[in-house]
């Protein structure tokens, strides 16, 4: 007998004595035993369902194993279970593949979070972009507030309450006549504040946001407007020293102004183009081009989608987090990636998550998103379970990925002295996938 046929002989053995522990160790060191057939066709499976080893199944079927598999006979494991009259293990194995590793999913049944970039104070009232009376209306309004913008950054200040926050600058309509009229302004509109318009229905009585986005100098800018006002630095860690309200606008006019930087020609033909819909449509100026026909979603602001997954463990206490280079020292988050054209959600995440760990995943759930407008993000955050758990990381992509467990991340979530990583930021969705899925162990 070959090394080979022997350990298939001790792993069949254990399934029909029903050796939980023995099966999930030599699972662990040779995973391709799980489907493996013996002599007579019977794979593991079929032995536990055979002898009534209930616990033994649930192993077998955590590990990802293959419940169509027949033996010579043509009977699946389920069949065998039936015939033998062990009607639990049937049942077992009569939900759909992956039942077991979908149950280490988290409840999904939860509000919607509020996280950073993600509150919406406007109401963007998109039928009114093409409206050019009500816009100048708006413009000219001494309350519409307007945002100024230099190279993708907001004009912020100091906050008052805590000293690491900042606040948008909001300029009135005084203060921004003359970029108004310069060809070196681009002009967004935003939308109303939802708060006002709730109080006062009436057309005049809405207060209207542009963002303004100017190549002019931002220190010649700065000078006669508050002294204590700049350009924000770096979007990253900057951004999400803004409040949520703030950071929602952000979000979107961020977005936006940088698709325009980024698609100032036709990208269809290289020709100029005009800027139309209140700063949510670029038109190319050449007659005939392509982009003029049908609905090119070039001429429209870009959103790029990116999952981020929190991979659970198959045992359903530990989770796998990563580090990129650029990261924080400690900082360990969630694996992410941007879709590729062609490809679903549940694909991409699969496919992300074996790239950059070679870990495979099973089920794959969706929790919720998060604007991430650094250019131009949707993050799609989810939780998946892995069917394989030997991690071999890519190195351009991922410095360093291990398995945590649920204790580690609590004390990183408290910062206790023996938190042995450093999570993600609150702002970030990875922080609320990796919070959520520690929230639902009622143990803790
Ligand atoms: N909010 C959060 O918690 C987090 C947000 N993110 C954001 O998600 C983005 C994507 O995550 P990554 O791990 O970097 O993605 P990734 O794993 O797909 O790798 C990015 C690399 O793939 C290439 N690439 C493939 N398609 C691309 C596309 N459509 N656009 C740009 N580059 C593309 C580029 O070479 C890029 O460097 C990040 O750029 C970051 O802004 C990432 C992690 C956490
Ligand atoms: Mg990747
Ligand atoms: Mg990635
Ligand atoms: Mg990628
Ligand atoms: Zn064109």
């Amino acid at each position: 007998m070959s090394v080979r046929d022997e350990l298939l002989q001790r792993f069949l053995d254990a399934a029909s004595r029903g050796d939980e522990e023995a099966l999930s160790l030599m699972l662990s060191q040779s995973r391709e035993l799980l489907d493996q057939r013996g002599e007579q066709g019977w794979s593991a499976l079929m032995l536990t369902a055979r002898n009534g080893h209930y616990d033994a199944a649930r192993v077998l079927l955590s590990n990802g194993c293959d419940t169509s598999v027949t033996n010579r006979s043509g009977q699946t494991a389920r069949d065998v279970a039936l015939f033998w009259g062990h009607r639990h293990i049937a049942r077992l194995l009569t939900s759909s593949p992956g039942h077991h590793l979908r149950q280490l999913l988290p409840s999904t049944d939860t509000e919607e979070p509020d996280i950073h970039f993600n509150r919406e104070i406007l109401d963007r009232m998109s039928d009114r972009r093409s409206d050019g009376e009500w816009l100048a209306s708006r413009r000219a309004s001494p309350e519409t507030v307007f945002l100024l913008f230099h190279a993708l950054s907001p004009l912020v200040r100091s906050g008052a309450e805590r000293e690491e926050q900042i606040k948008l600058c909001k300029l009135r309509s005084a203060a921004v006549q003359e970029l108004l009229t310069s060809s070196r302004t681009l002009e967004v509109f935003l939308g109303v504040d939802k708060q006002q318009q709730q109080q006062d229905d009436d057309d005049d009585g809405m207060v209207a946001w542009f963002a303004l986005s100017t190549e002019d100098d931002p220190t010649q800018l700065l000078k006669d407007k508050d002294p204590s006002s700049f350009f924000l630095q770096e979007a990253m860690p900057g951004l999400l020293r803004l409040s949520d309200d703030d950071a929602g606008v952000v979000a979107q006019a961020r977005s936006v102004l940088a698709w325009h930087s980024r698609y100032r020609f036709c990208p269809t033909c290289g020709g100029d183009t005009k800027v139309e819909e209140a700063g949510y449509k670029r038109t190319c100026l050449r007659a005939g081009c392509r982009s003029l026909q049908g609905v090119h979603n070039t001429c429209y602001p870009r959103v790029d989608p990116v999952v981020i997954m929190l991979v659970l463990h198959p045992d359903g206490k530990q989770c796998m987090l990563g580090r990129k280079k650029i990261f924080p020292p400690g900082m360990f988050s969630c694996l992410a990636g941007f879709v590729e054209p062609g490809e679903t959600l549940e694909a991409a995440v699969r496919r992300e998550v074996q790239e950059e760990s070679g870990v495979q995943v099973g089920p794959v759930q969706y929790l919720s998103s998060q604007a991430w407008p650094m250019p131009s993000c949707l993050m799609i955050g989810c939780h998946c379970v892995a069917v394989t758990t030997d991690i071999k990381v890519d190195q351009n992509e991922i410095e360093e990925a291990r398995w945590f467990t649920r204790q580690q991340v609590m004390d990183a979530l408290v910062k206790d002295k023996r938190a042995v990583f450093i999570m993600p930021p609150r702002q970030a969705i990875a922080h609320y996938l990796l919070k959520h899925w520690i929230g639902c162990n009622a143990n803790l």
